[in-house]
């Protein structure tokens, strides 16, 4: 479902942010992605959004090789991924139905789809009693949950969150934990850039770690680190 082969990103002004990443993920995985600032977790991020292309290598999503993808068809790839980030990036003039919505509205979904989609999103978030609140009457917690439902309202293949508990207090933290392997559980794959060394290390899924660019590993059921 995924796949980077012999990838490197070099960067314009020459740090060598990547360098010959191989990584297969099949459909339905729970991912994290570990490493220490600069390893190389969100240019991993960015080259599967097609935010930045690859130096060299290929990447696949889906069995179609996304280098060779024509701008025209980057919303297609988008649409297949939903992304969360440690800020949430809500849209605060816009209640928490309206903000779900907008993810629909553009890529072009009927007010019917709409009207029907979204209420069963929040409510697969726990939202439902806060569907016109806006962003900021919400908890940290509750606004996570919002990007969630944001990402998953077009039912893409693969969930990226990129630090989605950084901003959490760990009981908050846990919760929207519970909630990404109810998303897994159900068949979207999941993969998880973090620091959270007692959630990679309780959840015990499978572990990639980054370091300077490189794959030091790569292990099922791994942990954050070990002790030297
Ligand atoms: N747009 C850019 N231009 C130049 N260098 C960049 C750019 N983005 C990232 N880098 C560099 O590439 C390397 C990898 O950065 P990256 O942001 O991928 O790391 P990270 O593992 O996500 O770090 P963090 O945990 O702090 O988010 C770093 O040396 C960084 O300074």
């Amino acid at each position: 479902m995924i796949d980077f082969i012999n990838v490197s990103k070099v960067y314009g002004n020459g740090v060598k942010a990547l360098s010959n990443i191989n990584i297969h993920i099949d459909k339905g995985e729970f991912v994290f992605i570990v490493g220490s600032s600069g390893a190389g977790k969100s240019t991993l991020i960015k080259l599967l959004l097609k935010e930045e292309d690859p130096t060299d290598g290929k990447i696949y999503l889906n069995d179609m090789d996304i280098t060779k993808v024509k701008n025209r068809r980057i919303p297609y790839i988008r649409r297949n991924i939903g992304v969360v980030f440690q800020d949430f990036r809500l849209l605060k003039n816009k209640t928490v139905y309206e903000n779900v919505a907008f993810a629909m509205e553009i890529i072009g979904s009927s007010s019917k789809e709409i009207r029907r989609q979204v209420p069963m999103m929040l409510s697969m978030v726990g939202l439902s009693n806060k569907a016109h609140s806006y962003p900021d009457q919400l908890s940290g917690g509750e606004q996570q949950r919002v990007s969630i439902a944001r990402a998953l309202v077009n039912r893409p293949t693969v969930l990226i969150a990129d630090e989605p508990t950084g901003n959490l207090d760990p009981d908050t933290a846990w919760e929207i934990m519970r909630l990404l392997k109810e998303i897994n559980r159900r068949g979207t794959t999941v993969l998880m850039a973090t620091h959270a060394r007692d959630i990679v290390n309780a959840m015990r899924r499978r572990v990639i770690a980054l370091e300077k660019g490189r794959v030091v590993r790569d292990e099922l059921k791994g942990v954050y680190d070990y002790e030297v």
